[in-house]
């Protein structure tokens, strides 16, 4: 079955689920994140464009929504017609493209979930600043950098937020707003109202670094790879404590190898150079060299343990 369509012109759907005043969503970046986020945006009845930056990585992006969302709807639905009609409608709400700046022409929202570094980030709000309507939010995914230096780039801070979605998104409930000084409030409603309208829990946040929740899972996972370089105990065990002894559904390790040890990388790396003296976000030798090997966890199918590709 041809699930998706290539980005032709934006066709919009209404939908009892929405409630919001955002019906255009453009999704910059199709990786774990930006993936989630898109799905979870066209299951919702939002009109969808889902980008980056070349084919190969769409199609990647493509087939990871169609498994997941036949998970959702069989949770849902079971296995009855029903099931199909809800993927197929979701499906055909949703759009890909390889063209940034052409993808936000008629958006009321942009959420972008592209890599962690924030000049990058930076020099793609620039150029879709230029592009989008007057009336357009803009709101960066980010785990770990400051809304207001990504959001400097632009011209329309008060449009400008954080919206942090937790991996996996179908799955995970919450969404962190972000709010900076200059975001007015009519924005801070439409990013709340969207939230409440794609089925999460939202939760205001300040600008600081990792929002609530990474600020204290980031230095968990962190003290967890410290145990392991000192030769205390084993990854396994270690993981094993945390699922038995506190109730985690995933160990440390499991959870960064789940979400990307790159991501972590990059979000250490940025907070060691912006706090040098807090010595949990030192660089691990560890985690440096299985990056250096391309072992990114999941995603690659080798992290600090190995997976069935
Ligand atoms: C170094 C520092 C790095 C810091 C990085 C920062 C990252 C961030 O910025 C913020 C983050 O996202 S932090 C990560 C937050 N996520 C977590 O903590 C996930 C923890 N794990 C879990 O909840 C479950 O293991 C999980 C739900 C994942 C899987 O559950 P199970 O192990 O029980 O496995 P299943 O039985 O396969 O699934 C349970 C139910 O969930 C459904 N499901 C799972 N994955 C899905 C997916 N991808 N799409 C759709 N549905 C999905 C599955 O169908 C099942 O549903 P039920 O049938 O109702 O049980
Ligand atoms: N991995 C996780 O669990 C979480 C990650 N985040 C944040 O979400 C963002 C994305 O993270 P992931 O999805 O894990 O990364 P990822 O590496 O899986 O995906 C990033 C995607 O962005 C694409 N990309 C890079 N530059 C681009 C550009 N200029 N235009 C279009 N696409 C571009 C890449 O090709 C890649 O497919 C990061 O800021 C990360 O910190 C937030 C919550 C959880």
């Amino acid at each position: 079955m041809a699930f998706f369509t290539t980005l032709t012109s934006r066709t919009f759907s209404h939908s009892a689920m929405m409630s919001n005043s955002i019906k255009n969503v453009t999704v910059i970046g199709s990786g774990l994140m930006g993936a989630g986020i898109a799905q979870v945006a066209a299951q919702t009845g939002h009109s969808v464009i889902m980008v980056d930056i070349d084919d190969a990585l769409v199609s990647k992006a493509q087939k990871r929504i169609q498994d997941s969302i036949q998970r959702v709807a069989k949770k849902k639905f079971g296995e009855n017609e029903e099931a199909s009609k809800f993927i197929s409608e979701s499906l055909s709400h949703l759009t890909t493209s390889t063209d940034a700046v052409t993808s936000v022409g008629s958006a009321d929202l942009v959420v972008e979930a592209i890599v962690e570094n924030l000049d990058i980030k930076k020099k793609l709000f620039m150029q879709l600043d230029k592009a989008a309507p007057s009336h357009t939010i803009f709101a960066s995914n980010t785990s770990s950098l400051s809304i207001a230096k990504i959001a400097d780039a632009t011209d329309r801070k008060d449009r400008f937020g954080g919206l942090h979605f937790f991996n996996p998104v179908p799955v995970m409930k919450l969404l962190e707003v972000v709010r900076i000084a200059e975001t007015s409030q009519d924005t801070y409603d439409a990013m709340c109202g969207w939230g409440k309208a794609m089925g999460k829990v939202t939760v205001e946040c300040k600008d600081t670094p990792g929002f609530i929740v990474n600020r204290l899972l980031v230095p968990y996972m962190f003290e967890a790879v410290r145990i392991l370089e000192r030769g205390d105990a084993s990854a396994r065990d270690i993981d094993t404590a945390m699922k038995l002894g506190a109730g985690y559904p995933m160990g440390p390790f499991e959870l960064m190898d789940y979400v990307g040890l790159d991501t972590g990388k990059f979000i250490v790396d940025g907070w060691h150079k912006e706090f040098p003296d807090e010595s949990i976000f030192n660089p691990s030798p560890l985690l440096n060299k299985l990056v250096e090997e391309g072992k990114l966890g999941v995603k690659t199918g080798e992290g600090f343990y190995k997976y069935k590709k």
